[in-house]
């Protein structure tokens, strides 16, 4: 089970999430409280070791803005958080994790859209880091390849692991839920991924 720690900040975070064993870590180039600048992104990237691999969060971006921002930062994936059409995706050189609602109407052709990964996520007016869970069901009959699945929206420690055993997705992304009074939380980090990868622990 992959980890994606979004919504990183700071050094201080970006390091926990490293330590605690993310295996990708996100950062939001668009409007939003965790919203970081591409300088700021790209002195935390290249401090990062080469296992955690990070991801530029965007929202109806410019296809130039978001290959320039790349370069910066180094970026392995470009999360397309808006509506971006097709052309956006396939003209991009990172890998492409494409971020819908989950709707019910939605859902049925997101598997036609060209990306590496499809990300479902809460609805929600601000496009992402609600904080708030979907019915994980709808996911059933969506026809989405479970090995290019990352689920978000609404998961903490206390939840993942019941959605990782519902859901058997690629990877899990979380924001909100490890987070303390807005600040990401090394303790709440550590017990996500604790729980996460708890079939990894198993296998040990
Ligand atoms: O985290 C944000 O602030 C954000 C802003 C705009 C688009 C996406 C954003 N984050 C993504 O939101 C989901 C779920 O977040 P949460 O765990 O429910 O808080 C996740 O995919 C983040 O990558």
């Amino acid at each position: 089970m992959f980890v994606k720690i979004c919504g990183i900040t700071t050094e201080k975070a970006a390091q926990a999430a490293a330590e605690a064993g993310a295996d990708l870590i996100g950062f939001v180039f668009t409007k939003s409280k965790r919203e970081i600048t591409p300088v700021a992104a790209a002195a935390i990237a290249s401090r990062l070791p080469a296992s955690v691999q990070t991801v530029g969060v965007f929202v109806n971006e410019e296809p130039a803005v978001m290959e320039q921002i790349a370069s910066k930062v180094g970026l392995d994936f470009h999360q397309l958080h808006g509506e971006e059409p097709p052309d956006v995706a396939k003209s991009l050189s990172a890998k492409v994790i494409k971020a819908f609602p989950a709707e019910k109407t939605r859902l049925e052709n997101v598997h036609t859209y060209p990306c590496d990964y499809f990300l479902i996520d809460t609805p929600s007016i601000n496009r992402g880091g609600s904080g708030k869970t979907f019915d994980w069901s709808l996911l059933q009959e969506s026809g989405i390849d479970r090995e290019r699945l990352l689920l978000a929206g609404g998961l903490h420690p206390e939840n993942v692991r019941e959605a990782v055993e519902a859901v058997n997705p690629f990877a899990v992304d979380v924001s909100s839920g490890v987070e303390t009074a807005g600040k990401k939380d090394p303790e709440k980090m550590k017990a996500f991924i604790e729980q996460a990868k708890h079939r990894e622990v198993y296998k040990k």
